[in-house]
């Protein structure tokens, strides 16, 4: 079995480059089959198990797909397939991107059910609201989603019940090939929204107002390949800042985008942590004590609930009662309990988690139950005395290239092994943390 074996008590400190947004990169590739002529070239693509995931996706559906250096392309003018089965859908949820353009391309799209997850249920009623509402008939059944319409899509207002990111990229995907005028309202408002939007928009879409509470979208006819560079990712990005916030280090955070980490930044600083913009990134300066502070996780602009795991791992170092409120996902906190077996002073209420810190925190065997929870038990490894052995590394590589090894630049005493190349390590050694 592959683990992460973490020795904690290291400052960080160096220079840490950010990668191209696992969140952004997902939709566009997923946008590149409303291409009906000309390739499209996706540059800084990270190299995740979810872009290979789409890949092949994308290829079960007859696109050419060539995976380089970093970049991504794609040829989807030949004759598309409609099926997105299981095998995909059930490694990687946002496989269910690809039926926006389908029924928009094609008039028809069946994509196996995601299923349950280990953050929360994760339903998908609001995308199939969307496409029901722009005249698609979506049927349910054997474990799939059928969505077909006759003739093409139509343009008209829709109202989401809550602004969610897929859903609003889902339905921007559909009707940008639909008949007439599209109007999304109470939408998401990620940065990866607008990333999306200037990507339809240089195939030849018309797209206004990503960004905002209202997205408008007036159909065209075709759509053709385009040349697209990804935003950075702001989760790997706020990931980094807490490395270096939690072992009192000096890290840039190269690529780092302040206003796609407003909230971040603000906790941050409330927590006692300096925050420096530099030329290209952010530079994070951990305090020898860190504040407890109370956090909410919202829709964007609010607090992203892609970095309550890793907050919460700080917030067990600072000094004080700290109260972490969920409001996106209804259980994303499986982290929890790997965090009292590292001897965190930690307890579910209700939809909230209270910390009283500072906690000394041990190391311990801890499995990953999922993606960010699995950045959140190494960042806490990095402030705990001796060794934390972080198992589920499949999760963990969904999200975060090469995430030992940027630790370990930055000075982190950390390894990635095998059960069998494993060393005998020493049970437990004195840190100052
Ligand atoms: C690939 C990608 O971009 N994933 C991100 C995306 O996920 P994703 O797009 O799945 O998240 P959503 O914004 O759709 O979900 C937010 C909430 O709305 C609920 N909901 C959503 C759709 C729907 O039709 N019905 C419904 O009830 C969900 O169960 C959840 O409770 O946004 C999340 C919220 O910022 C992030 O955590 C994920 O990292
Ligand atoms: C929950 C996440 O991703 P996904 O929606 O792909 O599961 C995430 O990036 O933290």
């Amino acid at each position: 079995m592959e683990k992460i074996i973490v020795r904690g008590g290291k400052r960080l400190s160096g220079t840490v480059k950010v990668e191209g947004a696992k969140n952004a990169v997902l939709p566009v590739i997923a946008a590149t089959l409303l291409a009906s002529e000309g390739k499209s070239v996706i540059h800084d693509v990270p190299a995740l198990s979810d872009v290979y995931t789409i890949s092949e996706v994308l290829r079960c559906l007859n696109a050419e797909v060539t995976i380089g250096e970093n970049q991504v392309t794609v040829d989807a003018s030949r004759e598309l397939n409609v099926e997105a089965p299981f095998e995909y859908v059930r490694k990687m949820r946002a496989s269910v991107l690809v039926m926006g353009p389908l029924l928009a391309r094609k008039g028809r799209a069946r994509v196996a059910l995601p299923g349950g997850c280990a953050i929360g249920s994760r339903p998908i009623d609001q995308h199939l609201k969307g496409f029901e509402a722009m005249g698609a008939t979506v049927k349910i059944g054997n474990g799939f989603i059928d969505a077909e319409v006759k003739g093409k899509l139509r343009g008209t207002k829709i109202y989401l019940d809550f602004p969610s990111v897929g859903a609003t990229e889902n339905i921007m995907m559909a009707a940008v090939l639909a008949e007439g005028t599209t109007i999304i309202e109470n939408c998401a408002k990620e940065p990866e929204i607008v990333d999306l939007a200037n990507f339809l928009n240089a195939m030849g879409a018309k797209v206004r107002g990503a960004g905002t509470g209202t997205i408008r979208i007036e159909g065209v006819t075709k759509l053709y390949g385009a040349e697209h560079t990804v935003i950075p990712d702001r989760i790997e990005a706020g990931t980094f800042m807490v490395a270096a916030a939690i072992t009192g280090g000096n890290v840039l955070v190269q690529g780092a985008v302040p206003e796609h980490l407003t909230s971040l930044i603000a906790k941050l600083e409330e927590m006692g942590v300096t925050i420096i913009e530099e030329e290209n990134g952010l530079r994070v300066i951990g305090p020898e004590k860190l504040k407890a502070v109370d956090i909410k996780t919202m829709p964007h602009p609010g607090f992203p609930t892609d970095m309550q795991s890793q907050m919460m791992a700080l917030l067990l170092k600072a000094e004080g009662t700290s109260m972490v409120t969920e409001t996106v996902f209804e259980n994303r906190f499986m982290h929890v309990e790997e965090f009292r077996r590292m001897n965190g002073d930690i307890k579910i209420e209700g939809r909230s988690v209270i910390i009283n810190g500072p906690c000394k925190l041990q190391g311990a065997e801890v499995t990953a139950t999922d993606l960010r929870a699995a950045a959140a038990l190494i960042l806490a490894g990095l402030a705990a005395e001796g060794y934390t052995r972080v198992t589920e590394l499949k999760h963990l590589d969904r999200g975060y290239v090469r995430f030992h090894e940027k630790l370990a630049a930055l000075g982190a005493d950390i390894e990635r092994v095998n059960d069998e190349a494993e060393v005998v390590m020493p049970q437990v050694t004195d840190v100052n943390l």
